[in-house]
């Protein structure tokens, strides 16, 4: 009997683990997942953006208009910046970072510092705005590769049911 062929590539499995990251978010509006992956291909990291540890999200807003306050936006921990948090425990230098959405300006900054040396992303949305140019020019003053997602398939389907294992 000949491998099977319909295996998903490395690229595939990296952003389907980055996107299944996001299915962990609280945000209503918007689940993003990122996973850093070392030079031997191995998951050292993953996160999800969510509130900081004893913010309870009950409690936090998550609506995106009103009194900056009153938003969202000053305490969710973006899933890049979450991914480089959560960590084995390892230095990150010279991993790629897998993530749903192009990070913006202040992740930029924090895979910048890790030593992270590759943006795989699959959606780049917000390409126009502001801080996602800044994202780019630091990205690329730095000698950080970008690239968009491979992938050879639309999706792909879990199942939780045993019966299908
Ligand atoms: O790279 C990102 N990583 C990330 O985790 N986020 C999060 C922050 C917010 O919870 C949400 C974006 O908010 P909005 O729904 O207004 O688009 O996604 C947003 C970005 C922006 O690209
Ligand atoms: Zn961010």
């Amino acid at each position: 009997m000949s491998k099977r062929e319909d295996y998903i590539t490395w690229d595939e499995y990296f952003i389907g683990v980055a996107l299944l990251s996001g299915k962990r978010s609280k945000d209503p509006a918007t689940q993003v997942g990122a996973c850093i992956v070392n030079p031997l291909n191995k998951i050292v990291g993953t996160g999800y953006n969510g509130l900081p540890i004893g913010c309870n999200d009950d409690e936090f807003p998550w609506q995106k208009k009103g009194d900056f306050l009153d938003t969202k936006y000053p305490y969710v921990c973006h899933a890049e910046l979450n991914a480089i948090l959560n960590n084995i425990g390892i230095g990150l230098q010279g991993c790629k970072i897998y993530t749903a959405l192009f990070p913006c300006n202040e992740c930029t900054k924090a895979i910048i510092q890790a030593g992270i040396t590759e943006v795989i992303y699959l959606s780049d949305k917000h390409a126009a705005k502001d801080s996602f140019i800044a994202s780019r020019k630091m990205l690329e003053k730095a000698g950080v590769s970008i690239r968009k997602v491979k992938v050879q398939r639309e999706q792909v389907i879990l199942s939780f049911n045993e019966k299908d294992v």
